[in-house]
């Protein structure tokens, strides 16, 4: 009121405010959106893509292609704060979200959703090629509805089977590019799958209450806290497993094996402390946090891995 009021005496401040509401609108769609997670995505998209095509640069999958991917993977995520924005209001990390807040209408988040996902829909099929669209629709269909609508509140296994869509970026990187599956890309594929439960259940223990308040059945709230940190021990040695496939299967070099190991180790030892030092109580936060460097990182090594042939090469004339 007292804002109306300041708007009507002083226009200036009226402007101002219209600005600022303006500008927290876009922010809370781009909220919507997951950039985070999104950017991430887009990376592994990125590293596909580009081990897909050594030598030359595949500009249409690095440009299109990953805009077609980021927006799919944004339209889901929105339809993933549509789909939950009861248990979301009602969980602290969750709360301040722009649905929960009444910041946006559903039915202005479920247009923006529609529009996002159909803009990058499209753009895959008719300017990449229509199995990069068709991967792409299967993995939004599979995180924004199988998993959200189903599979979370339905089973601790949750996670390991939705965790399908969210590995599916370096695949969809490397057939915008060539229009096939490549079993190297599974590979890809297979690291991300197997990295997604230490990845998500070293934050469940730290939320483990909030989740069991909104009846949703994570692991850490269904089995227990020892019992998930016993499970993120077991994923990551079968990670640090996965992640060596690359060099023994010649796709990689050692220097992405040296990478791998020292990431793999680093990981490792978190596994370890979770089961060491169950009082530590910053240390499933910290290993949440290292997960994504690891992931992060990982991927570049398989990058760098692979074009330092290339970069020698050039330097050498
Ligand atoms: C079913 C699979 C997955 C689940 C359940 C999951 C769960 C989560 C959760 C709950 C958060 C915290 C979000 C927040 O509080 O804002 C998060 C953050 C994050 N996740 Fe995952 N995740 C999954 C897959 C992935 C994948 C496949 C990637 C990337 C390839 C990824 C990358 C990230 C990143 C980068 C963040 C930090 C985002 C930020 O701080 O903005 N996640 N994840
Ligand atoms: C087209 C394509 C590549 C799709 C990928 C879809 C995508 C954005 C997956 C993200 C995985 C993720 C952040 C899950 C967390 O959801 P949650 O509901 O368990 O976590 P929350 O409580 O933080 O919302």
């Amino acid at each position: 009121m007292s804002r109306i009021l300041d708007a009507t005496t002083n226009p200036s401040s009226g402007v101002a405010a219209l600005a600022q509401h303006t500008l927290q609108r876009w922010h809370d769609y781009y909220e919507l959106t997951k950039p985070g997670v999104v950017a991430l995505m887009v990376f592994t998209a990125v590293v596909g893509e580009l081990l897909a095509s050594p030598g030359a640069i595949p500009w249409m999958a690095l440009t299109v292609g990953n805009i077609g991917i980021a927006l799919a993977a944004g339209s889901a995520a929105a339809i993933n704060h549509l789909v939950d924005r009861r248990i979301d209001a009602r969980m602290k990390r969750t709360r301040g979200r722009p649905l929960p807040t009444g910041g946006l209408r559903t039915s202005h988040a479920s247009l923006f959703a529609g529009v996002l996902g159909l803009a990058g829909l499209s753009l895959l099929y008719f300017l990449v090629n229509p199995l990069t669209a068709w991967l792409t629709f299967g993995s939004l269909i599979g995180y924004a509805f199988i998993y959200t609508l189903f599979l979370k509140r339905a089973t601790p296994q949750n996670i390991v089977i939705g965790g399908a869509a969210g590995a599916a970026p370096p695949v969809l990187g490397w057939v915008a590019v060539t229009g096939s599956i490549d079993p190297h890309a599974l590979l890809l594929f297979l690291i991300i799958f197997t990295w997604t439960p230490p990845h998500f259940w070293a934050l469940a223990i730290h939320r483990r209450e909030e989740y069991a308040s909104v009846d949703i059945p994570m692991l850490p709230v269904t089995h227990g806290d020892r019992f998930t940190r016993w499970q993120i021990l077991f994923y990551t040695v079968m990670l640090v497993g996965v992640t060596l496939l690359p060099f023994a299967t010649g796709m990689s070099g050692p220097v992405y094996l040296a990478g791998a190991l020292i990431l793999g180790g680093r990981y490792l030892w978190f596994g370890y402390a979770l089961l060491a030092r169950p009082d530590d109580q910053s240390l499933p936060m910290r290993s949440f946090g290292f997960s994504i460097v690891y992931l992060m990182a990982l991927f570049a090594v398989l990058l760098v891995d692979a074009y330092l042939p290339v970069v020698w090469g050039l330097l050498a004339g």
